[in-house]
């Protein structure tokens, strides 16, 4: 027990602790930190779920706050050694306006690199996304690319475009003096597009199907690959670069790393099949029904539709022309830079995986939409 007390000294920040992933790091440090000696939870909503966690040997502190406002994230930061930065807003819907995506997800990042600097926290860890590579607007394909593959990388899309431009910031921030005038050490992950446990679109497709009689219809070509990435290992990859950057600040402070792990390259309609099919849903064949014209028109009609419904109500379906086209674009992800540089391999075997978000899926059945 005094041992256990002597090495627990580091307080780490999760900014977006309560969200699908966000969760999953909160869960996974208190499982895999052992110098855990508080953790604070920052995020706009708390989830009740905190309260559990509050038991055990690991002080958790829960903090309502945003990340806009820079006087509540340096109060969160003050007195943390290490901060893992995934708070964000993830919309490619049309949610949310251009600016608050901005604000959100740039001046949010801004703020927590300020404080880190002026209140001496020395570690940051930021959950970028595979968006800031591509796919690109012109559509071009990144099959089993790695960190050093070259690409153009050109966005329009808010979403992307904020990310790239949070990502850039984070690592030009490496090697900042903080306050105390030590430097800072700043990474970033690049998940794919991740699945797992709490995923919202997947609790969305599952709903989907029910309506339609246990059916979803094929949209897009199965030859079209997707990198997908489990929630677990996600969070796995977090907690282990955030401990490796405190030891390899030389060799891993402002570098990039993709997450990946053994879950197989496969369309996004087939990948969901994985967990969705073992729940009862089928997926119907439809390319000769519904060219790709039709479906870029039926984007195209739903942008129409949500830009002229905007003043009386929010219309945002799943399928809009951005959405359409990085469905239809082949990004998979083949590389061990994380192994090479910090030692990760993953957690959760693909087996695993697709077990534990199939008994979510399960679970979700009968809840409302
Ligand atoms: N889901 C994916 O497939 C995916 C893939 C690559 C990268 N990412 C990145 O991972 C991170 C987490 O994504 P997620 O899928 O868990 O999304 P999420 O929406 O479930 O979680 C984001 C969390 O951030 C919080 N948040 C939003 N605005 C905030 C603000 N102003 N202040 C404080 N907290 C705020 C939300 O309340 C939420 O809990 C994001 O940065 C996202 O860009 C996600
Ligand atoms: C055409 C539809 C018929 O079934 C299918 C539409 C699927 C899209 C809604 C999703 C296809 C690819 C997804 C994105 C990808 O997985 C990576 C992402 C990166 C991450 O940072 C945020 C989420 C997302 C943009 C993800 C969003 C949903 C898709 C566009």
């Amino acid at each position: 027990m005094a041992e256990a007390t002597e090495i627990r000294k580091l307080v780490y920040l999760v900014t977006g602790g309560c969200g699908f992933l966000g969760e999953h790091v909160v869960r996974m440090l208190l499982q895999r930190e052992p110098r855990l000696s508080e953790l604070r939870v920052f995020d706009l909503h708390l989830g009740p779920w905190l309260e559990e966690l509050k038991t055990g040997p690991v002080r958790v502190t829960a903090i309502q706050g945003d990340v806009t406002q820079a006087h509540e994230v340096a109060a969160a930061v003050a007195g943390a050694h290490v901060v893992i930065h995934t708070a964000g807003l993830v919309d490619v819907f049309g949610r949310a306006s251009p600016e608050t995506i901005y604000e959100v997800n740039v001046q949010g990042t801004k703020n927590v690199i300020e404080a880190c600097v002026q209140t001496g926290t020395r570690f940051l860890v930021y959950t970028s996304s595979m968006e800031v590579v591509g796919p690109n607007i012109k559509g071009h394909p990144f099959y089993r690319g790695n960190e050093d593959t070259p690409y153009e990388a050109v966005h329009k899309h808010p979403y992307p475009c904020s990310k790239a431009q949070a990502e850039q910031l984070v690592l030009e921030a490496n090697g900042r003096e903080v306050h105390g005038g030590l430097p800072l050490v700043t990474c970033a992950l690049r998940p794919t597009g991740i699945y797992g446990e709490g995923h919202q679109i997947m609790r969305d497709f599952y709903h989907q199907g029910l309506r339609l009689g246990g059916r979803l219809f094929r949209a897009i070509p199965a030859s079209v690959e997707h990198g997908r990435v489990y929630v677990g290992n996600v969070a796995w990859m977090h907690v282990l670069v955030a401990r490796e950057l405190q030891r390899q600040t030389a060799l891993l402070g402002g570098q990039v790393y993709f997450c990946y792990d053994e879950s197989p390259y496969k369309s996004y309609e087939d990948f969901n099949m994985e967990f969705l099919g073992p729940c009862g849903l089928r997926l119907v064949e439809t390319r000769l029904l519904v060219p790709y014209w039709l479906l870029m028109l039926l984007a195209a009609l739903n942008a129409l539709l949500q830009w002229l419904l905007r003043p009386l109500l929010l219309y945002a379906p799943l399928l809009n022309p951005y959405t359409l086209a990085v469905a239809n674009t082949t990004f998979t992800v083949s590389t061990d830079k994380a192994r090479r540089h910090f030692g990760y391999e993953p957690l959760f075997s693909w087996e695993d995986s697709r077990s534990r978000t199939i008994r979510w899926v399960r679970a979700v059945e009968g809840s409302a939409p």
